[in-house]
């Protein structure tokens, strides 16, 4: 038999952490690239023992092993795109930051990990300054939670109108070029909604409402999902709303593995459709 091969893939880059349970994080990025016909490569922030009830312990690489890393996939592979996911300190914000402009990546996605679906500060102060003044200025998009976004903006969120004014503050103040504030962690019919803003066009996105408590990943699957589209030469907007078709997809064929949130599936539908 021939061997077909393949020269013409895209490919994006994911620099995350490494989640044990395999619903977030790098795991759930491969996936969503594989999904997306896009060939994957990763920069390993740090590793998490995780499972589907929480994170036990989480162990960081050196800012330098994140660099190297970086510098490795983008010299001789190449990336038409990427995202930055848990990256955990301000030593490898800073770095991360650094390999971004050095290396003239484009399309950057940058999902500001920061505080989990309960609430819980996951970095600290100073990575939270690194990350506003560093990182989310070289960002193509950017990505907070309901969480997130009240750090970022300074505004209390409870409704949808928050959202909107939270996306438009932190545009404006942090030289983000468009903001999508999530609303996974909202309530009621806020529920799943997203506010994008880019400047110009302030935007309601929304799909189906998923009754699931197996929500792990969601985050970090749509950014994955966005930088996957961009890779493929789609433009922003466009990457943003499949992505989010996707997600919604995704958590129509969730896990429930584990005992606590199980994962989305990212390719469940498929065996599905195979019957
Ligand atoms: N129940 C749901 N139904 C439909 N969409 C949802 C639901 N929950 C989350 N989403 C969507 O999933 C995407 C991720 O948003 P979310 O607010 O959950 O991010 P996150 O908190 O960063 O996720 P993670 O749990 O991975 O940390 C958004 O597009 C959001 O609207
Ligand atoms: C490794 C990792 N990255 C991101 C998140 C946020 O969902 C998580 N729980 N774990």
């Amino acid at each position: 038999m021939n061997a077909e091969t393949i020269s013409r893939v895209p490919v994006a880059l994911t620099i995350a952490g490494s989640d044990s349970g395999g619903g977030a994080g790098i795991q759930a990025d491969l996936r969503t690239f594989a999904f997306h016909c896009v060939h994957g490569t990763s920069a390993i922030t740090c590793v998490t023992a995780q499972n589907t009830l929480g994170v036990a312990r989480v162990d960081a690489m050196s800012p330098e092993a994140v660099a190297a890393q970086i510098q490795a996939v983008v010299e001789d592979i190449g990336v038409q795109a990427a995202k930055t996911g848990m990256l955990l300190n301000q030593g490898i914000i800073a770095t991360v930051a650094q390999q971004v402009e050095t290396l003239g990546i484009n399309n950057l996605v940058v999902d500001p990990v920061m505080v989990s679906r309960t609430g819980a500060q996951l970095i600290d102060d100073n990575a939270i300054k690194t990350l506003r003044q560093q990182l989310i200025p070289l960002a193509a998009i950017i990505t907070p939670n309901r969480y997130e976004a009240q750090i970022l903006s300074g505004l209390p969120i409870n409704t949808l109108d928050d959202m909107r004014a939270a996306a438009q503050v932190i545009h404006r103040n942090l030289k983000a070029k468009a903001v999508l504030v999530k609303g996974g962690g909202m309530q009621g019919n806020a529920r799943g909604v997203d506010i994008w803003f880019d400047g110009q066009h302030l935007e309601t996105l929304t799909t189906k409402q998923v009754d699931t408590k197996n929500t792990h990943g969601t985050g970090c699957t749509l950014s994955a999902a966005i930088a996957s589209n961009l890779a493929k030469g789609q433009n922003l907007h466009q990457a943003v709303t499949q992505a989010k078709e996707y997600v919604t997809t995704a958590l129509t064929y969730s896990l429930n593995i584990g005992q606590g949130q199980g994962p989305v599936g990212h390719f469940f539908q498929l065996l599905q459709n195979d019957g």
